[in-house]
């Protein structure tokens, strides 16, 4: 991967073992908002990513290139595939069941990615250190050891619960968060 001194971990930063309660390994990790459009079940052409930890602490998750998400003919489009790995780094720093949001996203295109293809991805933490998460994520063709046709590495950065109640309904995010508590 081809990264930044931004989404490079300093020397020492480790990644945290998951807290008490994270999701199990083999755990489905489910949507964490109906209308997200990485993962929520409600949106129309939504990437309707589906995700699994196999083992606490990494994320899988499979997305199948559909006609929505085109930008040359019958080939993905590149921000779409930035957001597929947007969304399964964002899946893999909510292992440590704290609210984080992306503060920068590098990306790597290696292949052209058709349309009616299926991405196998996967993303990990490679450190924590402070509120700054240094990520990275993989997707690869066809299967989850097929040629890799997009990398990317990221930098997340720790908010508060405040940081959505400004524009989005906190209630409602309570609701669908049980495991975030909303005045820590
Ligand atoms: C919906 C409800 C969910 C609730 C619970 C969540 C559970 C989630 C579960 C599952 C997730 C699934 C996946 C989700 C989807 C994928 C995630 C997204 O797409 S998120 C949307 C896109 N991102 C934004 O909209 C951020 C917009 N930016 C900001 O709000 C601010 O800029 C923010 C919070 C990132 C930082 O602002 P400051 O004021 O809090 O902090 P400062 O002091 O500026 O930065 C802190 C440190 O980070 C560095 N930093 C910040 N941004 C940086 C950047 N872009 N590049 C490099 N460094 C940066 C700074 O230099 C600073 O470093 P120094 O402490 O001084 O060493």
């Amino acid at each position: 991967m081809t990264r930044s001194s931004l989404t490079t971990p300093p020397p020492g930063a480790a990644a945290p073992a998951p807290p008490p309660g994270a999701p199990l390994p083999g755990a489905a990790l489910g949507s964490h908002y109906g209308h997200c459009f990485g993962c929520g079940t409600e949106h129309p052409t939504g990437l309707h990513l589906t995700a699994r930890t196999p083992d606490g602490a990494t994320v899988e998750a499979e997305f199948t290139v559909g006609e929505a998400h085109q930008g040359a003919p019958k080939l993905a489009h590149g921000g779409v595939l930035a957001a597929a790995m947007d969304e399964v780094i964002g899946m893999s720093v909510y292992l440590f069941h704290k609210p984080y949001v992306t503060g920068r996203l590098e990306t790597d295109y290696l292949l052209p990615v058709p349309v009616g293809t299926t991405l196998h991805l996967r993303a990990w933490c490679n450190g924590i250190s402070g509120r700054k998460a240094y990520l990275e994520a993989e997707g690869r063709i066809g299967a989850p050891d097929g040629p890799v046709a997009v990398r990317a590495a990221a930098l997340f950065i720790e908010v508060s619960m405040e940081h959505f109640a400004e524009h989005g309904d906190l209630a409602a995010i309570a609701a669908e968060h049980q495991d975030f508590e909303v005045n820590p």
